[in-house]
């Protein structure tokens, strides 16, 4: 848990100095600063910003780097900082690491806020980095997996993008690298895979709480990014024609992606209504309706593919916490170091009463630390019904004011 939370120099903050509880409310006005304090954060635990990627663009006007440092309840400290050039400087315990995973795998962040919102509609990145945050921190393996399978793919996108045709040599050597993607990538789907099975009957949970009344219809798959049945290697063969037209890499892990489904239910007859009248059943149209299947996207309402996403979310966390059964602890071969923290960027805004209940009673059961903005206080009452002994922080033009 953050016990201590300093940000210099980020938007327009002035340098915050906090003593964060389990459970901290933002509240201000639009423009005060209560998103900038969760991206120092999320900054911290992941090396970006969820809102831009330039530095220069949340660095404060004028200065030249912003900083972000965490004391962590068991003594640990965490510290990045950003320059505007996107020099990086990250520490562990006042020591120099060269790693951001170092620091993502000491602070897990989940966030849930207005822009991840449109998942479903956008690019398959946001969704894929969804499950990889799970693996991230369920499987060991997956992290070194996965930055060596990109390095061979920047390598091998670099090649195709300059050449048409390629020479003996630069065949030979792109047929290297295949092999070694193939050898990545089965180790990363097989992470994936794994991940995304125990996943699924936490997600159904949630939907069931969320989306009662989708419970039976709404469905999650995992699509590997290619045909897991056949070698990477020998597909990216067969399809170097392709590639070297398109001048990148069209199958493989890096176009994973997680779909929501939709199907209809057969609607429900009374018992035995027409199996006395088959002249009764042949007339009643609705008898033989076929099961519709879809993109949940293609047929949600905005609120509800809202309560989806916080579905998808809010599944991860009993998950990675480890709060269900022996099969699920079973599949967890990294012990998470570290208590996750939960943003909430202006949820009010987002969420209807009773979806902010559920969000809110599941996370105070879970051993999380949660931050949540908000423009009013209209929150508290049911804050202060889950919590105990929350922190209450106002902010006004960049600056926490002192508690009255
Ligand atoms: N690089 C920067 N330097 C200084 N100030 C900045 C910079 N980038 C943004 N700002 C300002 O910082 C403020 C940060 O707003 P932020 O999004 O954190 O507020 P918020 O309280 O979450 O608002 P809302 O409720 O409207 O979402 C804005 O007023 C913005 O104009």
């Amino acid at each position: 848990m953050i016990e201590r939370l300093q940000i210099s120099y980020l938007r327009n903050l002035t340098p915050i100095n906090l003593a964060p509880a389990a459970c901290n409310v933002i509240i201000g006005a639009n423009g005060s600063g209560k998103t900038s304090l969760l991206e120092g954060m999320f900054l911290l635990s992941r090396g970006k910003s969820f809102r831009h990627n330039q530095p220069k663009r949340y660095i404060q006007h004028h200065k030249d780097a912003a900083t972000v440092h965490a004391k962590l309840s068991d003594g640990r400290t965490l510290a990045i900082q950003k320059q505007a050039d996107a020099t990086t400087i990250l520490r562990l315990n006042q020591t120099t690491v060269y790693n951001q995973s170092i620091l993502t795998e000491q602070l897990p962040t989940l966030l849930i806020d207005p822009s991840t919102m449109d998942m479903l509609e956008q690019g398959s990145a946001s969704r894929r980095q969804l499950l990889d945050w799970l693996v991230f921190h369920m499987k060991q393996g997956f992290h070194p997996q996965w930055i060596a399978y990109q390095r061979l793919l920047k390598q091998r996108n670099s090649l195709l993008k300059q050449r048409r045709h390629l020479t003996h040599v630069q065949l030979a050597e792109l047929r290297a690298w295949d092999k070694g993607l193939a050898s990545h990538a089965a180790l990363i789907h097989h992470y994936r895979e794994a991940i995304f099975e125990a996943w699924q009957p936490y997600f159904s949970e949630s939907i069931a709480q969320l989306l009662p009344a989708y419970a039976e219809q709404l469905s999650l798959s995992y699509n590997a990014g290619y045909d897991t049945s056949v070698a990477l290697d020998i597909q990216l063969n067969e399809r170097l024609d392709q590639d070297l037209q398109l001048g990148y890499t069209r199958i493989g892990n890096h176009r994973a992606d997680i779909h929501v489904h939709w199907r209809s239910i057969r609607p429900i007859h009374k018992a035995n209504e027409h199996l006395n009248s088959p002249l009764a059943a042949a007339a009643d149209s609705t008898f033989k309706l076929p099961i519709l299947k879809e993109q949940a996207a293609n047929i949600l309402s905005r609120g509800e593919k809202k309560l989806l996403i916080t579905a998808l979310r809010l599944s991860q966390l009993p998950l990675l916490l480890n709060t269900g059964n022996d099969l699920e602890a079973s599949v967890n071969d990294a012990k998470l170091s570290a208590t996750p923290v939960v943003l909430l960027d202006d949820i009010t805004a987002e969420l209807d009463d009773r979806a902010i209940e559920i969000l809110l009673s599941t996370l105070a059961q879970l051993p999380c630390q949660v931050f949540m903005t908000s423009l009013t206080d209209s929150i508290l009452p049911l804050v202060y019904e889950y919590w105990e002994k929350p922190q209450v922080f106002h902010m006004k033009q960049g600056s926490i004011l002192p508690a009255q």
